[in-house]
C-alpha cells in the first residue's frame, strides 16, 4: 500500500544553523492491510517523515507509492486514499461533534443522504454515537480523539496514517482507540501506520519500524524483533555505570551498554543472565543499587538497537575526526 524509497530530507539551515539531515536513504514497505508503528527516539525523523507523506514537506530526494499511485510527482490520487490523523487537535472545540464531521464531509463533497451514510459508517468505530450534539471541548481525551477518527474516516481512506495518536490518553481510552483502529485492519482491510513511542501498543501491531538518526534501523514483526534477543536482558541500576562497565568488560569480557544510570547487558555470556546477575553481586556489590533479569520486550529491543546506532555513530565521528587531524 505504501512504499518509501531512498527518501532523504535535509533542512536547508540558515545563518548560524547547519543544514541538517533529518530523514536519510530510507526504505520502508508497508503492504496492503498491515498495521505497522513507526517508534523512536526524540529526533529520530519520525515527524518529518510524517509530514513527507501528508504532503506538508517536500524531500530532498527519494520516492513514495501510494497505492501505486506517486505521492510527489502526482500527489491527488495517491492522497485520496489516505486519511490522516495528527498529533496536535484538527477539529474545532468550540463546535459540537456533528457539526465538526458535517464541515470535513462538505470538504470533500459530502452532502445530505450521502453525508449520512458516510457518517453512520464512521461512528460505527467510535462510542460517539449517544455525543453528537455535545461540543467538542465537552468530551473527554478520548472521545475527542475518536472524533479525529471518525473525521477522517468520512473519506473512506485505504490508508490511515496517524501521529502519535494515543499520546496522553489514559489507559482504558487508549485501549479503545487501538481497538477500532486493529478492528478497521481486520474488518475493513484498511493499512495503518501510526507513530508511537508507548511501546505496549506496538506489542499487537503486524510490524514495527524503529528509526534513529533519519535512518531505518529494523522493520519486522514485534515477535521477530524480540528474537533478536537471544537470551534474558540484564538491567543493573548502578551509582557509577562507568567504572562498572569497564569492570564487566575487563574483568569479564562482558559488553554493557548505557541507558541513563542503567547498564544493560543484552547477550549475556551462555545466554544465562541469572549466573551473570550472581557473579556481578559477588564481585561488585558495591556498584550495584538495583538488578534484575527480564525476558526482552519489545522496549528492550528498542534499547538496543537504537543504542548500537549511537555508538556507531560515535565510532564513525571518532574516525572521522582522527583522520581529519
Ligand atoms: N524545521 C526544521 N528545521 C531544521 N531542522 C529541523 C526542523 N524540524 C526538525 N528538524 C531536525 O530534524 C531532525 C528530526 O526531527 P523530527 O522532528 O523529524 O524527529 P522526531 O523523531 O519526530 O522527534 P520527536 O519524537 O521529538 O517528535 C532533528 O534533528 C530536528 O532537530
Amino acid at each position: 500500500m505504501i512504499r518509501i524509497e531512498d527518501l532523504t530530507h535535509v533542512y536547508p539551515g540558515g545563518r548560524r544553523q547547519p543544514p541538517r539531515t533529518a530523514v536519510s536513504g530510507l526504505t520502508l514497505h508497508i503492504p496492503d492491510g498491515r498495521f505497522a508503528i513507526l517508534s523512536g527516539p526524540n529526533g529520530s525523523g519520525k515527524s518529518t517523515l510524517f509530514r513527507i507523506l501528508c504532503g506538508l514537506a517536500r524531500p530532498s530526494r527519494g520516492r513514495v507509492t501510494v497505492g501505486g499511485h506517486d505521492l510527489l510527482a502526482d500527489p491527488a490520487p495517491a492522497r485520496a486514499l489516505m486519511g490522516v490523523v495528527f498529533q496536535s487537535p484538527a477539529v474545532d472545540k468550540h463546535l459540537g461533534v456533528r457539526e465538526n464531521l458535517a464541515l470535513h464531509g462538505a470538504l470533500h463533497g459530502l452532502r445530505g443522504a450521502a453525508f449520512r451514510v458516510r457518517l453512520d459508517e464512521a461512528l460505527a468505530w467510535t462510542d460517539l454515537a449517544g455525543r453528537l450534539g455535545d461540543r467538542v471541548e465537552t468530551l473527554s481525551g478520548g472521545l475527542a480523539r475518536q472524533v479525529e477518527l471518525a473525521k477522517c474516516l468520512l473519506t473512506r481512506p485505504r490508508l490511515l496514517l496517524l501521529d502519535e495518536p494515543t499520546t496522553g490518553l489514559d489507559p482504558a481510552s487508549r485501549r479503545a482507540f487501538l481497538n477500532a483502529l486493529g478492528r478497521l485492519r481486520r474488518e475493513l482491510g484498511m493499512t495503518v501506520l501510526m507513530t508511537s513511542h508507548i511501546f505496549s501498543e506496538a506489542e499487537e501491531v503486524d510490524s514495527v519500524a524503529i528509526m534513529a538518526n533519519g535512518r531505518l534501523l529494523a522493520h519486522d514483526t514485534p515477535q521477530a524483533l524480540r528474537d533478536r534477543l537471544k537470551g534474558d536482558v540484564l538491567v543493573i541500576d548502578s551509582p557509577d555505570p562507568d567504572t562498572l562497565a569497564a569492570r564487566l568488560r575487563d574483568d569479564l569480557g562482558v559488553a554493557a551498554m548505557r541507558h541513563g544510570d542503567e547498564l544493560r547487558v543484552d547477550d549475556p555470556p551462555d545466554a544465562d543472565a541469572v549466573m551473570l546477575l550472581e557473579r556481578v553481586l559477588a564481585d561488585y556489590r558495591r556498584l550495584v543499587r538495583g538488578i534484575t533479569v527480564k525476558r526482552p520486550a519489545l522496549e528492550d529491543v528498542f534499547i538496543h538497537v537504537t543504542a548500537e546506532a549511537r555508538a556507531q555513530g560515535a565510532a564513525a565521528t571518532a574516525e572521522r575526526q582522527e583522520t581529519a587531524a
